[in-house]
């Protein structure tokens, strides 16, 4: 079961930005995907979740092609992604937007509206629950009824993606999350990857921050000038020469 980009390439206007690439998520692991300013990371991102078509190859899920599916029908198969900039309702309360995870995939059916009131409270009361659990184990907030945009930016982050994983996603996209995250937030970040991957969901990780990548992924990717130009365990990418040279800028990463 995998989430997989193959042979997809893309430009903007006569700019290549992305030459046969592919990349496969696979679920139940991590895959990190690295690349110096302007590489095609989030370019690659938003061909996986429909936000830009490729103009050549092609997306799919568990063997399904996705190529033509819009962003909204990709979430409803289970893809979830954060972006580099948080988007959320800072007015909404931390509650409100985690529990927007779990509706934003499940949208309430017509079905649903013959249930009885009490039956959907119990179900509204189940996901609070669940909401609040993630509050807790990301060490949002101790009130979850603050308003989200009195949390600090690294903060934030973390409430993006704990709202991500409320969709119970089978795939997990994440660019750039640890972004202006302090060290004490990256290690709850790096958990909740990590937990997330053990309960078999498939992880696509961006980041900048190369050691940090290198640490959680099973797998990594490095791409230059839109080329893939290394993949395989960390430890291979990172000492690549190739992906010393372009993206370390000469310096070595242990991994
Ligand atoms: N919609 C667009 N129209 C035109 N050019 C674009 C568009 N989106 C991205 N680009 C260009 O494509 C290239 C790759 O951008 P992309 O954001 O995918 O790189 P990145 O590796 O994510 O970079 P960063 O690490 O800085 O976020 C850049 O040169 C960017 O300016």
């Amino acid at each position: 079961m995998s989430l997989d980009a193959i042979d997809t390439s893309i430009a903007f206007g006569g700019l290549k930005v992305l030459t046969n690439v592919s990349v496969q998520v696979e679920r139940g692991r991590i895959t990190g995907l690295v690349g110096p300013n302007g590489a095609g990371k989030t370019t690659l991102f938003n061909c996986l979740t429909g936000v830009v078509r490729p103009q050549q190859g092609s997306v799919r899920i568990d063997g399904r092609d996705i190529s033509a599916l819009p962003l909204d029908k990709r979430i409803q198969l289970g893809i979830s992604r954060t972006f580099q900039t948080p988007r959320l309702d800072l007015d909404a309360s931390v509650l409100d937007a985690v529990m927007l995870g779990f509706y934003s995939r499940h949208k309430p059916s017509l079905a649903a509206s013959f249930v009885s009131t009490a039956t959907r409270r119990r179900h509204d009361a189940q996901l609070r629950e669940k909401a609040e659990a993630l509050i807790e184990q990301f060490q949002l907030t101790p009130n979850p009824h603050q308003r989200s945009g009195a949390l600090s930016l690294g903060r934030l982050r973390l409430l993006e993606v704990a709202r991500a994983i409320a969709s119970e996603p089978q795939y997990l996209l994440l660019d750039e999350p640890a972004a202006g995250v302090d060290e004490n937030d990256r290690q709850l970040l790096a958990r909740a990857i990590r937990n997330a991957a053990a309960r078999n969901v498939g992880v696509l990780l961006v980041e900048h921050n190369v050691g940090f990548v290198a640490e959680l992924s099973d797998h990594m990717l490095a791409l230059v000038r839109g080329e893939v130009v290394a993949a395989g365990s960390p430890h291979a990418v990172v000492n690549d020469p190739e992906v010393v040279t372009a993206y370390l800028g000469g310096q070595r990463v242990a991994a």
